[in-house]
């Protein structure tokens, strides 16, 4: 059965982030992809210079209302990321829930996209539209431990304050919380990186609860840009294969992320040359280039059950 998502990201001429870092991973694993790219900018805004255009949410309609007249609008999926005007993003509220009411068993996966490392990349105004219309409509959210702490009001120091914060995003919504990357020490050592989730579960008796898992993947001495759009990409694939199993669809989506990660560091060492930093177009994403890249990558990385 054809299982189409709607990805609305930005797009750009150089590099993999948003639509360009997660349409081809989503397509070689046979997932329909339309895309609608919420900017086009040359590059990602972390180069020197940066150029392009802004979708405005009027251009945004233009295009919803092509796809309704021809009634293709029915998705499976809807994936959004990157955007920086509150109009457009109110816009895509709007699309998300005709879109749930055509196709009820929809699923949102949602990137909250507003900063990292303690500073928002988006304008502020945006934050209120993230916690109260967009995050609600969202099935399955993807902010990194800034962004959730954006989101809840509340500080993460802690691998409980983690938890927590995971369970009042579970109260604004989402079933499926996953923390992409935490500055919480790993278990595992310094080299390590911390990601958590938490699904809601039903169990047989009714009761709800949630499964909580814990991962530590290999951290690279680097500032990557696009990861969290691959990563959100990812998750909605694993999750599509195994709907009730977090910890095997965080496995499977932090393994190829570490594939991604290590080719891409190979490369922009080797570009960069002996004892020197690469840049950010040496440290662009180098993408997968197979399936097998996605379903067999060569390190599978585990995680915990907590
Ligand atoms: N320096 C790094 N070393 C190893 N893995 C990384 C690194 N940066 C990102 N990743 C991978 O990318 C994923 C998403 O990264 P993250 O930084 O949380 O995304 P975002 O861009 O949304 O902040 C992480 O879960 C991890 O798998
Ligand atoms: C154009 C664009 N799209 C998307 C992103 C998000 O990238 P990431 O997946 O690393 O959060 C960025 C980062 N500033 C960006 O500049």
């Amino acid at each position: 059965m054809e299982c189409r998502v709607l990805s609305i990201q930005s797009h750009v001429v150089r590099g993999y982030v948003g639509n360009k870092s997660a349409t081809f991973p989503l397509q070689v694993l046979g997932f329909e992809v339309d895309s609608i790219n919420s900017v086009q900018f040359s590059n990602h805004t972390g180069y020197a210079h940066w150029k392009g255009q802004v979708l405005t949410a009027e251009e945004l309609n233009v295009l919803y209302e092509g796809i309704k007249l021809n009634q293709v609008n029915r998705y499976d999926y809807i994936l959004t990321g990157y955007s920086r005007d509150s109009s457009f993003l109110e816009t895509v509220v709007d699309i998300i829930q005709e879109l749930k009411k055509a196709n009820p068993s929809l699923v949102y996966v949602c990137d909250p996209v507003m900063g990292d490392h303690g500073a928002m990349y988006v304008p502020e105004y945006l934050l209120p539209v993230y916690r109260d219309k967009v995050v609600p409509l969202a099935d399955i959210l993807t902010p990194n431990q800034f962004e959730a702490e954006l989101l809840t009001g509340r500080k993460i120091t802690t691998e409980e304050d983690a938890l927590e914060v995971m369970d009042l995003l579970h109260k604004l919504g989402p079933e499926t919380v996953v923390l992409t990357s935490t500055d919480l020490p790993s278990k595992r050592g310094d080299q390590f990186l911390v990601a958590l989730g938490s699904q809601n579960i039903v169990k047989a008796d009714g009761t709800k609860t949630s499964q909580k898992i814990c991962m530590d993947m290999p951290k690279v001495d680097a500032v990557f840009v696009g990861t969290g759009d691959l990563f959100a990409a990812m998750l909605l694939a694993w999750t599509h294969h195994h709907p009730k199993d977090l910890k095997a669809a965080c496995e499977k989506t932090a393994s190829v992320m570490h594939h991604v990660i290590r080719r891409t560091m190979t490369y922009a060492n080797e570009m960069a040359g002996p004892g020197k930093r690469p840049s950010p177009a040496q440290l662009e994403l180098r993408m997968v280039q197979s399936k097998a890249d996605i379903e067999n990558p060569a390190v599978v990385l585990e995680a915990r059950v907590l």
